[in-house]
């Protein structure tokens, strides 16, 4: 089987800069994937590239069994749902909930004129009620709560029923039970077999759902470790890639993590 996922020496430069250097990386069938690591380590590079949006400098990248460079980009996105603040900000706030989901079926922000199935509207309707905002389909997009929104955008990314979804931070910003709704809801997204396959960006190992599998761990712009999760989120790799001495619990299916010394360093 081949992987969904397959990137073999990924290298991205910007001028005299490496964002990523050399990244091997195989993602397969079934997996739900964390990324971790600090500010600045490539996170969201990476997953431009998981989304056929930006191509490597050097190395290939093979998106379920397509290459970037060779297939079609336009083709390819739909089959990938990818929900980030850069594309949450394009939603336009007089939108209505419902048709921010639904829009997403013409791969727009914004509906004009497109003529939508029934059964559009009914995955719109069913993706806004799996992720408990079904209440909210007529309400105006920009009236909804930060929290609200994180769940629409990423009903919004479920839309064209994708084989991999990338999530980038989706936890940014929530205040504390508006993350652990999030983490229900992709907890309960990991636990389905039906899902696509997961790829979540996060800083915080409090935010990774029961029900992932595997971790990346991101340094600047190289993989310090990847794997099982359990095997993989180490007091040692974590405090490697975060530059500090860090601990780490786990208990209950979730993770905490904190500097290992009173005042840190
Ligand atoms: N177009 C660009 N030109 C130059 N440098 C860039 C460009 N895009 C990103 N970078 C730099 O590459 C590094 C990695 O950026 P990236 O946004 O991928 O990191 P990240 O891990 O997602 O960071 P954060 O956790 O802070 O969101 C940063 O130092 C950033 O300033």
């Amino acid at each position: 089987m081949s992987a969904v996922l397959d990137l073999q020496g990924v290298t991205v430069r910007r001028g005299p800069k490496t964002i990523l250097d050399g990244v091997d990386w195989q993602v397969n069938e079934g997996e739900r994937w964390v990324v971790l690591g600090p500010n600045g380590a490539g996170k969201t590079t990476l997953l431009q590239i998981l989304a056929g949006r930006l191509h490597p400098t050097a190395g290939t990248a093979d998106l379920l069994g397509e290459r970037i460079g060779r297939v079609d980009v336009f083709e390819l996105r739909p089959r990938i749902g990818f929900s980030s603040a850069a594309l949450a900000e394009r939603i336009p706030g007089h939108e209505k909930v419902r048709d921010v989901v639904l829009t997403a079926a013409y791969g727009v922000t914004g509906r004009w004129q497109e003529e939508y199935e029934a059964f559009d509207d009914e995955r719109a309707g069913d993706l806004l009620a799996a992720f408990d905002v079904a209440e909210l389909a007529d309400r105006h997009y920009g009236t909804l709560s930060e929290g609200e929104r994180k769940r629409v955008q990423i009903a919004r990314a479920l839309m064209t029923d994708p084989e991999i979804l990338l999530l980038d931070e989706p936890g940014a910003g929530l205040d504390l039970a508006g993350r652990e709704e999030l983490v229900g809801a992709l907890s309960e997204l990991a636990g389905d077999e039906a899902s696509p396959v997961l790829v979540l960006v996060t800083h915080h190992v409090e935010e990774i759902p029961p029900g992932f599998t595997h971790l990346l761990l991101l340094g600047q712009g190289t993989v310090q470790a990847a794997g099982q999760l359990g095997e993989t989120l180490t007091a040692d790799n974590l405090s490697e890639a975060f530059g500090m001495p860090l601990m780490v619990a786990h208990g209950g299916g979730r993770w905490l993590a904190r500097a290992a010394r009173p005042g840190g360093r």
